[in-house]
């Protein structure tokens, strides 16, 4: 697949969107006006700096108002092509995209629109230069592609053809399928855009709101795929106006948009009809089993204040790596790895963000085939020498710098921890909890960069997300979104914060970065846990006794029952599958956390709950940080 990407979509200025663009791997590149008139070089210095990159102009853009206008005003609109003409010629592109008109005087009707493009094409013609014609959702009187379709139709000339814009398309929820009908070479180019469900002007809704395919709700592979059942195989190019990315990093809203293409590539590719677009095939998304482990990096002193809290909560040290400083500590399915090596990128990871949950392992049905997928999707794949004899675990790096570790049971992967580890028996005294796995991971990010993971995990590994939600915070709010699978195998939770004096927020700045900043575990039994809890020691997070008053009133809950909630500090939510009840630690460093669920066919996260969990975990942080649990 063609890849290209419209200046419009990055941040900062025309060089720095250039290298951005260049770098993460596109194609092609759509000059936008407004970045060409801002920067001092002329247009034959863009266009060679364009090609220094190694990138090709896909179009210059947009020329505004110029079909159907009033005999008073052809003249003008014909002046002003012939200049943009000159234009594209020294920068060195044969594409310019003309957006349907939205100016009152224009005057409608498909063949005088049709007659206007003719001559345009006979201009452009005599230059060597082509001409797209893209219906803008919102315009005066084209706002359909087929009717932008049957005026190029009719204008009947080489140099006349059309573009298709999937944003414009599908915010108007036109029939894809009208598409399947256009000929090939009269699709100049496509245009592809993303977008979540807001509802609102579409002017509004496009110029601040589009995101990379993937990362709103539109149907954009099912758009693309109708185009590529034509037969189309030219550049697919994001034409991105967002006001976050505008602000945001150019390099990683570009690298974005590359994964997004490759991701959409590959979906098209699996529908039917699309063999003539060019896509490399890779493994499809890997389905994910189960968290294999969570490895905490830390040192010496810390990880006896982590242990001990890991013991309170019922797990048991099982293992001890043959050549390393690491163990591993177990109950039921939950593997919790704490490594205190000196050297390598545990110890510098530990070194920036202190103890931190800084890998997680991912059980797959072949960890060869998701890590090929993985790197195909642009994941930095990570490496470090293993001693003789142990087993190397295919890596690719995540939110926050930090691991996603590929097991499966096909290999010596499954067998890892025999390999690798001696078994121990652990002389502390611990009743068991009754955990059974893993339940969720939860990783703070800051608000910026929740599309980048969220696209992240649902290209590589199947998924999907579930709507975003306001967490109040006191300080602010807090976005959350789910990523999870079918199963309930792979649940990960993205927390976005906006501001430092969020606990999320907190955190992020404390730990210089994102990161794993909960883990909860699933038990079948949330009151014989919160039992060996507290025989173990384990303290709670304390929960108001107003939140018990309001609970069992807004639920029904008998009275009983809610006097157990109380007495145990556990949270309770339903929804239309079921209950669930929750039990929380308090915070751990810099706002580190964990949680205990017990799941009655619910499928939620407890969001209702957050408000007053947040609340309670912000108490025991005073203004010189946060206490040790
Ligand atoms: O918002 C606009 O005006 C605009 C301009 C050019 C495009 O290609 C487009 O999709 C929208
Ligand atoms: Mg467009």
């Amino acid at each position: 697949m063609k890849t290209s990407i419209a200046t419009v979509s990055i941040s900062g200025e025309l060089p720095e969107k250039l290298e951005a663009i260049a770098k993460a791997g596109f194609g092609g590149v759509e000059i936008f006006e407004n970045d060409f008139l801002a920067f001092d070089g002329s247009p034959a210095d863009v266009g060679k700096m364009v090609r220094d990159h190694g990138l090709e102009i896909t179009l210059f853009q947009p020329f505004r108002d110029f079909e159907g206008m009033p005999a008073s005003h052809r003249q003008r609109t014909f002046d002003r092509a012939e200049r943009k003409f000159d234009v594209m010629q020294e920068l060195g592109t044969d594409l310019v995209l003309v957006c349907s008109n939205v100016s009152p005087v224009s005057l409608g009707g498909v063949d005088r629109a049709a007659a206007d493009f003719y001559d345009l094409g006979e201009r452009a013609a005599k230059r060597g230069l082509r001409i797209g014609y893209e219906a803008l959702a919102w315009g005066r009187h084209v706002n359909d592609h087929r009717d932008a379709w049957e005026i190029v139709r009719r204008a009947d000339h080489p140099n006349v053809g059309l573009i298709l814009d999937s944003f414009h398309t599908l915010s108007r929820k036109i029939d894809i399928n009208s598409i399947r009908s256009i000929p090939k070479d009269k699709i100049f180019i496509v245009q592809l855009a993303d977008a979540p469900l807001i509802d609102m002007d579409l002017l509004y809704w496009s110029r601040h709101f589009r995101n990379m395919p993937g990362e709103g709700d539109l149907p954009v592979t099912a758009f693309t795929a109708a185009v590529a059942a034509t037969g189309y195989d030219g550049y697919f190019s994001l034409e991105i106006f967002n006001d976050q990315f505008r602000g945001g990093q150019a390099r990683s809203i570009a690298a974005d948009g590359h994964r997004s293409l490759i991701y959409l590539g590959d979906q098209v590719r699996r529908a039917p009809g699309t063999e003539t677009l060019s896509v490399a095939s890779m493994p499809d998304r890997a389905t994910v089993r189960g968290v294999g482990f969570v490895e905490f990096s830390t040192d010496e002193e810390d990880a006896a204040d982590l242990i001990g809290i890991l013991r309170t909560l019922g797990f048991r040290k099982t293992a001890a790596h043959r050549s390393k400083k690491v163990s591993i500590f177990q109950q039921g399915d939950i593997r919790l790895i704490v490594n205190t090596e000196e050297k390598g990128f545990t110890n510098a990871s530990f070194a920036v963000h202190g103890t931190s949950a800084y890998a997680m392992a991912l059980i797959v049905d072949d960890a060869k085939q998701a890590f090929a997928r993985a790197v195909a999707l642009d994941a930095e794949p990570f490496s470090q020498p293993v001693a003789a004899g142990e087993v190397e675990i295919p890596a690719i790096r995540g939110v926050g710098g930090g691991l996603i570790y590929l097991l499966d049971d096909q290999s010596d992967l499954g067998r890892f921890s025999e390999i690798d580890f001696m078994p121990v028996e652990d002389e502390a005294e611990i009743v068991p909890a009754h955990l059974l796995r893993i339940d969720h991971v939860a990783q703070t990010v800051a608000y910026d960069e929740m599309l980048t993971w969220l696209l992240f995990y649902s290209s590589i590994f199947e998924t999907h997300k579930t709507p975003m939600v306001d967490i109040i915070d006191p300080a602010g709010v807090v976005r959350s979104q789910v990523v999870e699978n079918a199963s309930g195998s792979l649940r990960i939770t993205l927390n976005g914060a906006e501001n430092r004096r969020t606990l999320a927020g907190h955190f992020i700045a404390e730990t210089f970065g994102s990161g794993i900043q909960h883990l909860a575990f699933d038990t079948d039994d949330i009151f014989a846990t919160a039992e060996a809890l507290r025989k173990n020691g384990f303290r709670p997070l304390h929960i108001s006794p107003n939140y018990y008053g309001d609970v069992e009133a807004r639920f029904g809950l008998d009275p009983e029952l809610t006097e157990r909630l109380k007495a145990e500090n556990i949270l309770y939510d339903r929804d239309e599958h079921g209950e669930y009840f929750q039990l929380y630690s308090g915070t751990y460093g810099e706002g580190f956390f964990f949680e205990i669920v017990e799941r009655r066919n619910y499928r939620g996260y407890g969001a209702p709950n957050a408000i007053f969990r947040i609340a309670a975990l912000k108490k025991l942080m005073r203004p010189e940080g946060l206490p040790k649990m």
